[in-house]
């Protein structure tokens, strides 16, 4: 599918769509506990739909009830020797040590960027575990054979924090008096926001300085009702465009939240863009808007927001953390370069450093999104304040984290079209 934005004005209110991170992480919750959760506010993009389905082939009965989800299970007892976590790292990093909880062997796949992502983690780990486990020279697909019997263990979160709440989600099913040790831990309010999850589901786990984790006596994941919150990853994007472009006021968007990406706030508000946030509610307004630094290692997610947004300020700005970059579903450091590039925004990237060059005007032109939603995502934004159209392609991206992007960015006041690729006999 392509996009066609044209530049103007926004002004409007729209309800951010439920985080996939949380949404991902209470589905692993249900299928652990035994009995019945219920999911309010449930996500549907494709990484949420692929937990799902992970989690019905690893044993769980899920329905739908209304406008809920509703997730009967009784811990981890596979139907099949096969799972396939589609295109979500997370869902990959977090699924494969709960799967790991059976004795059957089980080979692990998914498709697009996550093919290309690293795994060998769960080569050096899972076998300290008494988990077998075999990569494709550390890519999919992963063959697995369990059960994991955790023990105190060190391991590496320098890569990505994924694979810890892998381990920390199946610990609590199963540990005892066991100690997960992690050096040069990255993106630690994604561990934050796993913690704060396994206590609502009655798991605690005890942590120092997101170096140690302690579980204690013998627990058990307790099935009941959950909310998933409003995703700050998505909702970036919105509060990017009210900006650099009007106005909108975005609701569902909890303030008090574990999630990393309501860093936003700060880069905007560094930015010079008016913020006046509520508990539930946060309304943006342009200003006057000036180059900022920031640094972003521990929320890389808000790299793609953050360059629409500094593309838009007058100056250099420097924003930290590229490196984590390099291996989510594009090379996202490389492809904003690229794609910023086509609309004439000059992007250095300077060891761990990422200069936008931003107040220089944006220009009409053909992106790609290298199937990576969050670059489909940012270029929309930018189009907003470009001296022509934008055209994206491959737009169809999005529906990895937030299928309703294009309509809610419609429903504060764009302007654009859609035109589906020809179907091909
Ligand atoms: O736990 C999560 O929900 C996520 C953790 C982050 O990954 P890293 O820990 O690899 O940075 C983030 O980029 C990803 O989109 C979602
Ligand atoms: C990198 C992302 O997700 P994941 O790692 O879960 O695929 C993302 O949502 O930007």
């Amino acid at each position: 599918m392509k996009v066609i934005l044209s530049p103007g004005e926004i002004r409007g209110t729209v309800t951010a769509n439920p985080s996939k991170s949380a949404m991902q992480r209470a589905v692993a919750a249900a299928l652990l506990s035994n009995g019945r959760t219920l999911i309010h506010n449930p996500g549907f993009s494709n990484d949420c739909l692929a937990a799902l389905e992970v989690a019905e082939n690893l044993g769980a009965r899920i329905r739908r009830v209304g406008e809920d989800i509703e997730i009967t299970s009784n811990g981890v007892k596979p139907f099949y020797d096969t799972i396939n976590c589609g295109e979500s790292g997370l869902g990959i990093r977090m699924f494969t040590p709960i799967a790991a909880l059976a004795d059957l062997a089980i080979t692990i796949n998914g498709h697009g960027s996550l093919a290309t992502r690293p795994m060998d983690f769960f080569e050096q780990v899972l076998p300290q575990l008494g988990v077998q486990c075999s990569t494709n020279q550390g890519k999919l697909p992963l063959h697995i054979k369990g059960p994991l019997q955790p023990k105190d263990i060190t391991i590496d979160g320098s890569l990505s924090s994924q694979f810890l709440t892998g381990l920390l989600m199946a610990y609590g099913a199963v540990a005892e008096n066991a100690t997960i040790t992690v050096k040069d831990l990255k993106s630690k309010p994604y561990i934050a926001l796993t913690l704060q999850l396994m206590e609502q589901f009655g798991v605690k786990v005890e942590q120092r300085n997101f170096e140690q984790f302690r579980f204690g006596k013998k627990q058990a994941y307790r099935a009941g009702e959950y909310t998933v919150e409003g995703d700050w990853s998505g909702a970036a994007f919105l509060l990017v465009a009210a900006a650099v472009a009007g106005k909108a006021e975005v609701h569902h968007l909890n303030t008090q939240s574990a999630q990393s990406d309501k860093a936003i706030l700060q880069a905007l508000e560094k930015a010079g863009a008016h913020i006046m946030p509520g508990v539930f509610t946060v309304i943006v307004e342009k200003g006057g808007l000036q180059a900022f630094d920031f640094d972003a290692t521990d929320c890389p997610d808000l790299f793609p927001p953050l360059v629409a947004l500094a593309a838009n300020c007058n100056g250099t700005t420097k924003i930290k953390g590229v490196s984590r970059l390099a291996h989510k579903e594009s090379d996202r450091g490389k492809t904003l370069q690229e794609e910023f590039g086509k609309m004439g925004i000059r992007i250095e990237l300077m060891g761990d450093e990422m200069l936008v060059h931003g107040g220089t005007g944006i220009k009409g032109a053909g992106v790609h999104s290298h199937n990576d939603h969050r670059i489909a995502m940012a270029c929309g934004v930018a189009a907003l304040t470009a001296d022509k159209p934008v055209v994206i392609d491959n737009a169809e991206a999005i529906n990895k984290s937030y299928p309703e992007f294009f309509e809610h960015l419609q429903k504060i006041g764009a302007s654009l079209t859609r035109e589906e690729a020809a179907v091909k006999n």
